[in-house]
């Protein structure tokens, strides 16, 4: 695990005076800096586009009870015997759709925030990414950033909308590194920042820019979020009220309609609606000509760059589409850096 920042170098403790460091027993352990440190944290992706690396990741991913909210003993025997058997084949050929020389999008991108994050906030901060399954596991974002001397950590969940299958499960595995630690850090944990003036500026400033350099004019723009199963809206997740809530605000700020609808469908549950390729489906039945933004994702990964990108323009074209556009998320763009930086600055306020 690798951190942004300068590496601590570990202080003495000031248990000892001025007098006594000379006679310091050579025992008595090192006590570190007290430094701030910002970890960034994502979803996760398999380390390789091939079906062994998926299939790994998949096992984990799709185990968190978080993810999938079924016991045990009934779940388990279908992630085994039958996802894990079929799905890893079809993910990792589209992985190898999107797969770069940088790896995984999502894994590149999320190096690319930390690196531009630990640039922007200089010496206040000490930046460290990871994620929540597969390589990069998040003990050791936060193990690095405490041998770099950070007593007091802020993780930031880079989900704009708060979903306990995403950021939930962010903050049990921190917490569940916090109880193996006798020292632990101060931390603080980024809320969900979807309707934060400065997202949706970045948002809207990011969706205009693209769309001025498109050669035809959009007369619908769709926001494409990540799919939850019906049921955790009624359980009371705030996910779909914040994902709606994203696009109406967007569509404010642009001063234009922003359409809602939900991808990714995973299993035989019931998803939210609208279902994003149906969306685009009728729309492209009707000759429109979209663009599409995914303003759930802070970092283009397979579902925005394989699923939308590739299949949904296919999926309107072929359905009789006029003109289509995949607009990219905010990754490691300026705009997006600036944003992030500023969310950043205000959660830390009060330790800088
Ligand atoms: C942005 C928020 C996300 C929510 C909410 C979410 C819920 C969720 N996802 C699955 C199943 C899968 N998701 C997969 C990929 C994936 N999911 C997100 C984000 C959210 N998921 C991202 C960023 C990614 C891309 C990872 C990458 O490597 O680029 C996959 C793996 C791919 C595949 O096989 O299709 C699965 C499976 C469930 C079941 C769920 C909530 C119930
Ligand atoms: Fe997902
Ligand atoms: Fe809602």
């Amino acid at each position: 695990m690798t951190v942004e920042g300068p590496l601590a170098t570990p202080e003495i403790g000031n248990c000892y005076g001025e007098a006594e460091l000379a006679r310091l027993p050579a025992a008595h352990p090192a006590v570190t800096a007290d430094r701030i440190g910002v970890l960034l944290v994502n979803l996760g992706t398999p380390d390789a586009p091939m079906s062994r690396a998926v299939r790994r990741y998949l096992a984990e991913f799709l185990s968190d009870r978080r993810v999938v909210e079924l016991p045990s003993l009934i779940w388990q025997p279908i992630l085994r015997g039958i996802v894990l058997a079929v799905r890893p084949r079809k993910s990792a050929k589209a992985y190898r759709e999107i797969w770069t020389s940088e790896g995984s999008p999502l894994a590149a991108i999320t190096r690319r925030q930390a690196k531009a994050l630990q640039a922007s906030l200089g010496g206040d901060a000490v930046v460290a990414h990871a994620m929540r399954y597969g390589s990069s596991p998040i003990a050791d974002g936060i193990d690095a950033l405490l041998a770099a001397g950070c007593r007091r950590i802020l993780v930031a969940p880079l989900y704009p909308q708060y979903c306990a299958a995403t950021t939930a499960s962010v903050s049990d595995a921190v917490q569940a590194h916090m109880a193996r630690l006798r020292w632990q850090p101060a931390l603080r944990i980024l809320p969900p920042y979807h309707d934060d003036d400065r997202h949706l500026e970045a948002l809207a400033s990011s969706l205009g820019r693209a769309i001025g350099g498109l050669d035809f004019v959009p007369d619908t723009i769709v926001a494409s979020f990540h799919g939850m199963p019906e049921r955790t809206l009624h359980l009371g997740d705030p996910y779909h009220c914040m994902c709606l809530k994203t696009a109406r605000r967007l569509g404010e700020v642009l001063g234009k309609t922003v359409v809602p609808s939900f991808q990714s469908r995973f299993g035989k549950a019931k998803w939210l609606t609208p279902a994003t390729d149906m969306m685009l489906e009728a729309l492209g039945r009707e000759g429109r000509s979209v663009a599409v933004i995914a303003p759930g994702f802070a970092a283009d990964c397979l579902e925005t760059l394989e699923e939308i990108a590739i299949r949904g323009r296919e999926q309107f074209l072929a359905a009789g589409g006029r003109h289509f556009a995949y607009i990219p998320c905010l990754n490691d763009s300026d705009v997006g850096m600036d944003m992030l930086t500023a969310l950043v600055r205000s959660e830390l306020s009060g330790w800088l």
